[in-house]
């Protein structure tokens, strides 16, 4: 349950008991090869697995190393969500769980949550931030219309910070029948680590793909944004020992990492703990964690998973952060150069890869997650760019 100093499960008393339930439930089900069997025979309904594909002018554009795109935006509900939702859903039934509830702050893991639901026949519940209710509308009335239910909560800053501690709320007063369908590899022992199993589905298959391309090579970078860290430990955790093979995670540097308007926690935070885990968080000397501000909602957090924090503190990891317009900048580049209209928490991934990219020779080459897709976000992108 450790990640060398981080990960633990700092929760008060009343959670411990299902949480030991939960710990026994995976590691079972994870043991268990009709578990993963019944996983696979998803993979028709997610679309996995995934493409990985070069992006020829995107490389010409950064003028470095070859890039290749790893494409979880073209998943069913349109992220890498789904991937996580649908297995923690087999592990809900196998616990016998009847009632469903997730955090979101993006709405693609109330959607991807909303839709495993449906397919499974479960009563769903997400908590959603009021602020992120109305910058990712498109994504409310997908859940709804999906038959979940949406609760807007309305205290502190309205996003996926508050979503979280009230999804947590909740469950304490609801154990025994209800299961938390956590989003991010974020949260007390066993979640980082349920959820980073889960979604290494993306970094292996990657690896696999990338070998049959290019004759059973390695990549030489692997790229990808960084919320509470699902995605990114996802992708990197089967290259976690290919030390040639280098990672990057581009974080949300909001107005500027040097702003109080930020959600850069692995950058700008520092060791500390957060909803129920030992991580980075973003605080002041008293340990008050900071509001944070991004234009994506899905990077609009102040903790970040601990395996991610630990890969920091080893050096295992590289962490930067993209700006809103560095992050606006990203999503136009993938949109006008490949024809691919990115999330925007995806478009930090771009942006840093790209200038990553520029910094390598074009013998080398590197792979971004895209991991989700923009369509959630066109509405704030017209009005951020009136421009375009
Ligand atoms: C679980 C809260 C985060 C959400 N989304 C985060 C997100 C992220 C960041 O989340 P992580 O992969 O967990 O770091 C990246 N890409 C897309 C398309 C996302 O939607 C959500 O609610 O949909």
């Amino acid at each position: 349950s450790r990640f060398g100093d981080f990960g633990g499960q700092y929760v008060p008393e009343a959670l411990h008991a299902c949480l030991r339930e939960l710990e026994a439930g995976f590691d079972e089900a994870v043991a268990d090869p009709k578990f993963w069997e019944e996983f696979r025979s998803l993979y028709s309904y997610i679309g996995r697995p995934s493409s990985l594909h070069k992006a020829d002018r995107l490389t010409e554009y950064c003028g470095g190393a070859q890039i290749w795109l790893k494409r979880e935006d073209l998943n069913h509900t349109g992220s890498h969500k789904i991937n996580n939702a649908l297995a923690q859903l087999l592990l809900a039934k196998r616990l016998g769980k009847t009632e469903i509830i997730a955090e979101t702050g993006a709405g693609q893991h109330g959607v991807a949550t909303a839709t495993a639901c449906a397919k499974f026949g479960l009563k769903c519940t997400v908590f959603m931030g009021a602020e992120d209710v109305r910058r990712q509308a498109l994504n409310v009335f997908r859940m709804r219309i999906l038959g979940a239910k949406v609760v807007a909560v309305t205290n502190g800053t309205r996003t996926l910070r508050d979503a979280t501690s009230e999804a947590f709320r909740f469950w304490v007063t609801n154990l025994k029948t209800t299961y938390y369908v956590v989003g991010s590899a974020i949260g007390p022992h066993p979640y980082p680590t349920l959820v980073r199993t889960f979604q290494s589905v993306i970094g292996q298959e990657t690896k696999k793909q990338f070998a049959e391309l290019n004759n059973g090579k390695l990549p030489d970078a692997v790229v990808a944004c960084v919320g509470g860290g699902s995605n990114s430990t996802g992708m990197f955790s089967p290259f976690e020992k290919d030390l040639s093979v280098k990672l990057l995670g581009v974080e949300a540097g909001g107005d500027g990492i040097d702003t109080e308007h930020h959600s850069a926690t692995l950058t700008a935070g520092r060791p500390g703990v957060f909803h129920g885990v030992k991580t980075y968080v973003l605080q002041d000397q008293d340990g008050q964690v900071h509001d944070t501000h991004s234009v994506s909602a899905g990077l609009d957090y102040p903790g970040v998973g601990p395996e991610l924090a630990f890969w920091k503190s080893t050096g295992r990891a590289e962490f930067i952060a993209a700006s809103d317009a560095q992050a606006l900048e990203g999503f136009k580049l993938l949109s006008q150069l490949e024809g691919i209209i990115p999330a925007l928490e995806s478009s930090h991934a771009i942006y840093g890869a790209c200038e990553l990219a520029k910094k390598m020779r074009p013998d080398q080459h590197l792979v971004i997650n895209v991991s989700g897709r923009g369509d959630k976000d066109v509405q704030s992108v017209a009005e951020a760019l009136p421009k375009l």
